[in-house]
Order: structure tokens, then C-alpha cells, then sequence
């Protein structure tokens, strides 16, 4: 069988081909042109799996989504005091390229919006570090946090750079206040040529899976940044991660993210995965619009609202194997983590009989459940013989679609 967890991604993808609201983003030339019909989707576990639909082969500049990763290298080169210092972690409610500060501090109120994140970037390093050397700072960590060698796009970040009037007038305010040193044109070239970093959907859902791992690259094992700095990225992305409909979207989605005017978004759920999406017309906030319906989507269908109370204890799937049968045991509350890995198990299994042991379950949630028997039904549909022990009966009803059921064990 084949794991179905791409194919829930088509349907979404599906769903949404004939929304054509919002526009590309018209202010950097290079972006108007993008191809408007393109979309993609992508999640990766914790655990470092990726499941992809759509599009997930076009790579598309990374823009503000570049932010919470500049703000991390930030907060490991300076120190969390020394950024806190420069830049506050207050939601603005407003655009993203507002002209604001706060009041008494003359700090840019948090690290996403364009006057937190020029400093962010003016942080990079160190205090006598050239602009190149910034650049290659946040290109190189986002290059370790997507597991490949990312490239900027020279012609994204000049077309941005002959339109960038707003963020020299950002960078220059900065300099009057003391935020920053350095010369305003080139804070906003490095700032620029940062966004206009080359990423896939992939890209982006494995660089937030690492957030959501505390820091550690699912795939490489290696601990990019210290578990305090993945949580203060993650806390300030909810705080002010969707600019000024950052409570809308915490409260109607749940899941904290970031937005990028090339049609990037990416959401991370803390312990459990990265979420990405790719679509580049905007909404007038500067999100991408069916990137945000898809993201809604999956908030409801997978039960994935941060603050839905319901999961339990950590889930897991165990494989017990003697050669012809093989027995996967799961454990705990089973939702989308160990449903995925469960589902990633079968499908690599070849095997006459698979016996489901769910004794050891103690909740199996929604999108756990239709997983699972969906999982069931393909191993079915490929002549394998599928049985269930299920005596606490956490999966009742196991209905695999045709009114089949699997023996009982
Ligand atoms: N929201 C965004 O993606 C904005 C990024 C863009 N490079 C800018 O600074 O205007």
C-alpha cells in the first residue's frame, strides 16, 4: 500500500483550484510575474517524514517567512537579553511594513514585522560584521534547517531592492533612534537578499518541524538551536506571526505561523510537526489566501488547534515482526504523529497477515481513528489478511469503508 497521507493533501489542494481571490504581490516586480495557479502543501512530523501535494518541486523566495529563523540566529549570536533589548515581542496590529516603534523604548515592537526584523538582521554575527558575512549567516542556518544548500535569488532581491523606498525609510527611522549602526542601504540590501532566500514546501516544513522539534533537525539529528530559542520563536510567531490578524488566526486556526509575500506560509505545532503551504496570491494582508484556507482545513480535519486540549499522552507504534505476520502495537493516545507513523509502517510492510494491537491504546482521536482504518483498508485491498485486538474496544465500529471488518483478535 501506499501511505494516504499525500492524497488528503491533493484533496485539500483539490478543493481549493478554483479560489482565485487576492493577487500576487505587486510592490517587488520580480513577484507580480509569479505564476498565480501554482499551490503546494507539506508536513513533517517530528519525527522527520515528509508528505508533499501540489506543486512541491517550485521553489518560490522565502521572504518574511526568513523572519523567525533570522530572529533565532539573532537571539544565538547576541544573546536573548541583547535582542530583547532592540527589539520587543509585543503584537503590533498592524502591517507588516508599518513605520512604528514603541513609544519610550523606540524598539520595533516584535521581530516579524519589517522594522523588528531589519534588526534582527542587523544583529546577525556580530557587532564589525561585513554584510556579506550577515547574509551568509541566515543562508547557511536555513540551509541546515531544510537539510540542503539554499540559494538567494540575485534577481528577487535586486527587483525588491529598485522598489525598497519603504524599508530604507524603516531602516533610516532605526538609525535615528539608535536601533541600529549601520548604513540604512545596506541593512536593506542583506535584509532583502535574506528574503529572497530559494525554498520548496519541503524546505519550509522541515526548517519549522525543527522549531517544533526544539531545535533538533528531524532528519540529521543535529541541534540547531537550543530548545529556548525554538520556544521563543514559536511563542513570538503566535503572538505576531500573521502581523494584524495574528488573533483571528490564533484563535480560528490555532497554529502558530508565518506568512511570506511570495505565497510561503509555514505553521509549527510544538512536539508534533511543520506545516507548509504555497500559493502566491495574497490576501490584503499580505497572506497567501488558499494557503490560508488550507491551513484551516487542516486545523479542523486533523484536530490541530494548539490549544485543543485533548492529547493526551505522547503516542507511539511499535513493530513486532516474525517474518510472516507482523504485529503493530500502538500505544497511548493515537493521533496524527503515531497514526502517520503507523501508516508509514504498513506501507513498507510486505507481509500475508498484520495484526493491529490496540490494547495498550487509551484514546484514539478523530483523525487517529480514519487513519488507522484507512491504513487497514489499503493493506486489505492489497490481499493482506488484516486483524484487530481491540478488547478495550477503542476503535469501535471498525468500518473499512465497505462495511468490511477486520477479524478480531
Ligand atoms: N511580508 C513579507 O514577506 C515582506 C518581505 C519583503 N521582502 C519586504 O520586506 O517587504
Amino acid at each position: 500500500m501506499k501511505t494516504p497521507i499525500p492524497d488528503y493533501l491533493e484533496e485539500v489542494l483539490a478543493e481549493l483550484r478554483d479560489v482565485d481571490d487576492g493577487a500576487t504581490a505587486d510592490y517587488i516586480p520580480e513577484l507580480a510575474s509569479a505564476d498565480p495557479d501554482r499551490s503546494a502543501l507539506a508536513i513533517t512530523s517530528a519525527d522527520g517524514s515528509t508528505y508533499s501535494a501540489g506543486d512541491a518541486e517550485v521553489a518560490f523566495t522565502i521572504q518574511s517567512i526568513s523572519k523567525p529563523f533570522a530572529y533565532a540566529a539573532a537571539i544565538m549570536d547576541r544573546g536573548l537579553d541583547g535582542v530583547l533589548e532592540v527589539v520587543g515581542v509585543e503584537p503590533s496590529g498592524e502591517a507588516f511594513d508599518e513605520l512604528s516603534l514603541e513609544g519610550e523604548t523606540h524598539r520595533p515592537k516584535n521581530p516579524m514585522i519589517n522594522a523588528g526584523a531589519i534588526t534582527a538582521h542587523a544583529l546577525l554575527v556580530g557587532p564589525t560584521t561585513t554584510a556579506a558575512d550577515r547574509v551568509e549567516r541566515i543562508r547557511s542556518l536555513c540551509s541546515r534547517l531544510a537539510g540542503r544548500e539554499l540559494a538567494v535569488d540575485e534577481r528577487v532581491a535586486a527587483s525588491e531592492l529598485e522598489t525598497a523606498d519603504r524599508n530604507l525609510a524603516i531602516a533610516h527611522m532605526l538609525r535615528t533612534y539608535g536601533i541600529v549602526d549601520d548604513p540604512a542601504h545596506e541593512l536593506v540590501e542583506g535584509y532583502v537578499r535574506q528574503c529572497a532566500l530559494l525554498v520548496t514546501v519541503e524546505d519550509l516544513s522541515m526548517m519549522a518541524a525543527t522549531l517544533a522539534a526544539g531545535g533538533v533537525q528531524p532528519r540529521t539529528g543535529e541541534q540547531l538551536m537550543p530548545p529556548e530559542v525554538a520556544r521563543q520563536v514559536m511563542a513570538v510567531m503566535a503572538a505576531a506571526g500573521m502581523y494584524d490578524a495574528a488573533g483571528d488566526w490564533l484563535t480560528r486556526v490555532g497554529i502558530p505561523a508565518k506568512s511570506g509575500v511570495a505565497g510561503g506560509m509555514v505553521g509549527v505545532l510544538p512536539d508534533r510537526a511543520g506545516i507548509s503551504a504555497f500559493s502566491p496570491r495574497l490576501d490584503a494582508r499580505g497572506n497567501s489566501v488558499r494557503g490560508r484556507m488550507a491551513f484551516e482545513r487542516l486545523s479542523a480535519d486533523m484536530g490541530m488547534h494548539l490549544f485543543a486540549a485533548d492529547r493526551g499522552l505522547p503516542d507511539r507504534v511499535e513493530l513486532d515482526d516474525d517474518g510472516t505476520a507482523a504485529t503493530l502495537v500502538l500505544r497511548g493516545t493515537v493521533e496524527f504523529t503515531a497514526a502517520a507513523q503507523l501508516l508509514d509502517l504498513m506501507a513498507t510492510l510486505r507481509r500475508d497477515t498484520v495484526l493491529l494491537d490496540v490494547s495498550r491504546v487509551h484514546t484514539v482521536s478523530d483523525v487517529g481513528r480514519r487513519m488507522t482504518l484507512e491504513g487497514l483498508r489499503r493493506l486489505r485491498l492489497d490481499g493482506v489478511r488484516v486483524q484487530l485486538h481491540d478488547p478495550g474496544e477503542v476503535l469501535p465500529d471498525p468500518d473499512l469503508g465497505d462495511g468490511g471488518r477486520p477479524e478480531r483478535r
